[in-house]
């Protein structure tokens, strides 16, 4: 049997699984926690990678492994290869003033046109243009940029010793969320780079769907010496995991709440509220992202002192609407809408609605909400959507589950539990190995539950009392 491995570097934690790269059925799987906080050394993710490899057993007997990762975050690198300062990750909203500036400097729509997305803090190119005006000196050291998968691919292979600069890749789903690549052209926009940091510094090589990165040679593979995959955004790897298809949306529910849905077409939405990204497959994937999802239900169950199982079960003993208790869940600021200030508020309190299962009921709706209304954003940038993929997880959830249907208005299908990024890296890497124009064609083990909407009534009361208290936090922010 041929093997293959996946590696999911997300935000919270780094996942691996190894599958048979001809059937995809799993084999074993391993996995480590990262540490919280919104920059972060990578030495951190190097570090979770070797036990999450560990706890699946090792990599000696795979022959291709590609790593999806958490989108956006710089990685700035020195002459040396060195890590010049830890990485500012999607979540951290430091750079909002940056967004603010460069989207100024040459206006939303344009920024939409040349790179496929407006500028929100979460894009790499408002890093940069923050570590320039914020530590000069790191700035001026900065060799070079990568994004977290590029930095984990780059070490397998060997890293500045091995391969230098130039072996360092990405692929055209991550390098497309950094604000200076065109998904319609699939260039470089090094002059906006120069913009943003002062110089043009060494850039990943962008790879094909599946083409060859090279070769690991990292201690971490055991002595084996596996094909490398150029590896994927996060979203983009779900995506082919889930071998999504028009009208398909996909929505992911973990640190960051995300829809998004594969497009023949690129998207240019001056809005901001779509962002424009690659998907790989050669495609393009559309998305739209949050920055508050499963860390909602993670407040509420420790606000209430209660387990996730117990407060599905209190949120579903509360009636649809919560009795007019509305949470705007934007505990971290917020992306979609750009508002990376914004705090998060509980509308319509009364002595008889603040219980622990109406405030549960509303933390799940209030995250539902967020996440139809980049629905809503997706519909209105002409993106077809029919039927919803729930994963990330928080799609485990028992309430999550119950109310997604009425709430988004869909057909909600919940593929069986599963590390959906980890599974399409590992997809890919079986690509790598076979060629040819599509992915191997991996059947799911079981099928999807399929969930089917009970109240549409429910569900538009439940979006309408959100998005009244929702213009009350816009009137603020
Ligand atoms: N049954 C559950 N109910 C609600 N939230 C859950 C459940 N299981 C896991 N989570 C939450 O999902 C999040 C982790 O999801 P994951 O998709 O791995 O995140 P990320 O990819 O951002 O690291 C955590 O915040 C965790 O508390
Ligand atoms: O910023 C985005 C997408 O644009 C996020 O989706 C990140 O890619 C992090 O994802 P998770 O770690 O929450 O899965």
């Amino acid at each position: 049997m041929t093997l293959v491995a996946g590696v999911d570097s997300s935000t919270q934690s780094c996942k691996v699984v190894v599958r048979d790269a001809e059937t995809g059925a799993l084999v074993r799987s391993g996995r480590a926690s990262h540490p919280d906080g919104t920059s972060v050394h990578p030495r951190h993710w190097w570090d979770a990678l070797r036990t999450a490899v560990d706890d699946a057993g090792g990599l000696a007997d795979v022959d291709a492994v590609s790593v999806g990762g958490q989108q956006h975050g710089m990685v700035a690198l020195d002459a040396d290869g060195e890590v010049v300062r830890d990485a500012l990750l999607w979540n951290d909203t430091r750079s909002a003033g940056a967004a603010e500036d460069l989207v100024a400097e040459l206006g939303a729509q344009e920024w939409a046109d040349s790179v496929g997305s407006v500028l929100v803090a979460s894009l790499t190119v408002t890093k940069l243009r923050w570590l320039r005006d914020a530590e000069p000196e790191n700035a001026a050291r900065t060799a070079a940029v990568a994004l977290p998968h590029d930095w984990l691919t780059w070490q397998l292979a060997g890293g500045m010793a091995g391969v230098g600069f130039e072996g360092l890749v990405t692929d055209r789903s991550d390098v497309s969320g950094t604000g200076y690549w065109s998904p319609r052209t699939g260039d470089y926009r090094t002059d906006l780079v120069e913009r943003a940091l002062g110089h043009v510094p060494a850039l990943p090589r962008v790879l094909g769907p599946s083409d060859r990165a090279g070769t690991g040679t990292a201690d971490v593979l055991g002595g084996g010496s596996p094909a490398l995959g150029p590896g994927a955004g996060d979203n983009a790897a779900a995506a082919l995991a889930l071998g999504l298809r028009t009208g398909d949306v996909a929505v992911s529910i973990g640190t960051s709440g995300v829809v998004s849905a594969i497009a023949d077409a690129p998207t240019a939405d001056g809005s901001g509220l779509v962002t424009g990204f690659a998907d790989a497959t050669g495609r393009f994937l559309p998305l739209a992202c949050t920055l508050n999802a499963a860390r909602i239900l993670d407040w509420a169950a420790r606000l209430l002192g209660v387990d996730h199982a117990r407060l599905a079960e209190l949120a579903l003993s509360a009636p649809a609407g919560a009795d007019g208790l509305v949470l705007v869940p934007y505990f971290e600021g917020e992306r979609t809408p750009n508002l990376p200030h914004a705090a998060a508020a509980l509308h319509g309190m009364r002595l008889t609605n603040t219980t622990p299962a109406h405030i549960a009921r509303a933390a799940f709706e209030g995250l539902l909400c967020s996440l139809a209304d980049g629905i809503d954003a997706l519909r209105a940038a002409g993106v077809p959507v029919q039927r919803a993929h729930l994963v990330g997880g928080a799609a485990q959830s028992a309430a999550v589950q119950a109310l997604a249907p009425d709430v988004l208005g869909l057909e909600v299908h919940v593929p069986t539990p599963g590390e959906y990024v980890a599974d399409g890296a590992a997809r890919q890497a079986a690509w790598v190995l076979a060629g040819g124009a599509e992915a191997p064609a991996w059947v799911p083990a079981q099928p999807p539950l399929v969930l089917n909407p009970g109240s549409a009534a429910d569900g538009t009361r439940v979006r309408e009392q959100y998005a009244a208290a929702r213009g009350l936090v816009l009137g603020r922010g």
